[in-house]
């Protein structure tokens, strides 16, 4: 049998281009005692992978997790039909051992079987009741550790982790303020979303806008995107502030030796007693299903809804992962095979 596989073809240069991948055909092997055959049947593309990937070896096959379900097994603890979330890479079968894989960036990540999620799609795994809903719940309530009545601003406010950030923000009783790069979404956060305020980063004034909407100043900041709109946030900081240091998505196509320059904000972490705190999901990963449990009782209870920009067909894996640096995704991208 064979597989279709996306390989890296040349370390990106900037702005990532379909060039720089390679759709491939490969042999799978047949299975051992221990293995398992998992066919994909959604796969994600995320920021990290362009980070990621410049350290990584020309011709790895791209990293990534996917959705897929057992199509045969050799392993006690996987049946055939199960559905599991799994670090598989942009690849449309794989044989491996559970207990064995290991992600793109070298941790040992065993697939884990996804729970009845009723009515919520499948392809919700990769988003709201995956990484970036873990990214968001827990990089919410640990890291800016918010009380009711405070004010939190979030970028990439209409993506995969920030729309969740704002909406649970809502839900914990905060004022709250996105930042996202087209009119469409802001009016989105604001209209379906429950965000108090949403601006457009692309053509309004950061400061001015912060001026306009939080008076009073700002409590907690998600940043996932870095560089001058989050020196901008920082200094309307208010005292014992806290920062959620997530992602720095404006920087990820710069020339790592001519980095972009952003505002210096040691003078707002300074004086306004600021705590900035860089974190990965992965942190919480001894209780993954706590996080996933929480948004799934979110959605229920009708208070976190998900926005998916879905793309048909595996071939497509290199024109979805672009899309996110152009902005053309709302909410979690996901690619179904
Ligand atoms: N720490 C962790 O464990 C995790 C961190 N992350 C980080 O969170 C951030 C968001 O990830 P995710 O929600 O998956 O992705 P998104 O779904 O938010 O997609 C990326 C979005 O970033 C925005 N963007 C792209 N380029 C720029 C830029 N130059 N300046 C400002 N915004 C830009 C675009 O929206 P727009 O139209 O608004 O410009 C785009 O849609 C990333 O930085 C990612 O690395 C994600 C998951 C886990
Ligand atoms: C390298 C840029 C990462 C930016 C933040 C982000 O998107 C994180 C996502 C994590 C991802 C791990 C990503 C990188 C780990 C690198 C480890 C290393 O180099 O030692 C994965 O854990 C899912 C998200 O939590």
């Amino acid at each position: 049998m064979k597989c279709k596989k996306f390989i890296l073809k040349n370390h990106f240069d900037g702005m990532p281009k379909k060039t720089d991948f390679k759709l491939m055909e490969e042999d799978l092997p047949p299975l051992k005692d221990g293995d398992v055959l998992f066919e994909a049947v959604f796969l994600s593309v995320d920021p990290y992978m362009r980070a990621v990937s410049s350290k990584l070896p020309i011709g790895i096959t791209m990293i990534g997790a996917q959705v897929a379900r057992v199509k045969e097994s050799k392993h006690p603890d996987f049946k055939v039909g199960d559905n599991v979330v799994g670090q598989f890479g942009w690849r449309t079968h794989t044989v491996a051992n559970p207990d064995e894989v290991v992600s793109g960036f070298g941790e040992k990540s065993r697939p884990y079987i996804l729970p009845d999620f009723g009515d919520v799609p499948l392809s919700a795994a990769l988003g709201v009741l995956g990484m970036p809903g873990n990214t968001a719940w827990f990089g919410l309530t640990k890291i800016c550790k918010p009380k009711a009545g405070e004010t939190l601003v979030v970028t990439a406010a209409a993506g995969a982790v920030g729309s969740l950030v704002g909406q649970i923000g809502k839900i914990l009783d905060l004022k709250v303020i996105g930042f996202a790069g087209a009119d469409d979404k802001c009016k989105m956060l604001t209209e379906e979303l429950n965000f108090d305020y949403a601006f457009n980063y692309k053509t309004r004034d950061i400061t001015e806008a912060l001026k306009e909407a939080a008076p009073n100043g700002v409590d907690c900041y998600f940043d996932n995107v870095g560089g001058p709109i989050s020196s901008a946030v920082m200094n309307e900081m208010n005292t014992f502030g806290r920062v959620a240091c997530c992602g720095s998505i404006s920087a990820y196509n710069a020339d790592p030796k001519n980095p972009p320059l952003a505002p210096v904000v040691q003078n707002a972490i300074v004086l306004k007693q600021l705590s900035l705190q860089g974190f990965l999901s992965s942190r919480w990963k001894d209780c993954w299903f706590e996080g996933i449990v929480q948004n799934l009782e979110f959605i229920k209870q009708g208070k976190l809804k998900f926005k998916e920009s879905v793309i048909k067909g595996f071939e497509k894996m290199d024109e979805a992962f672009l899309s996110m640096f152009t902005g053309d995704n709302t909410g979690k991208i996901v690619i179904e095979v």
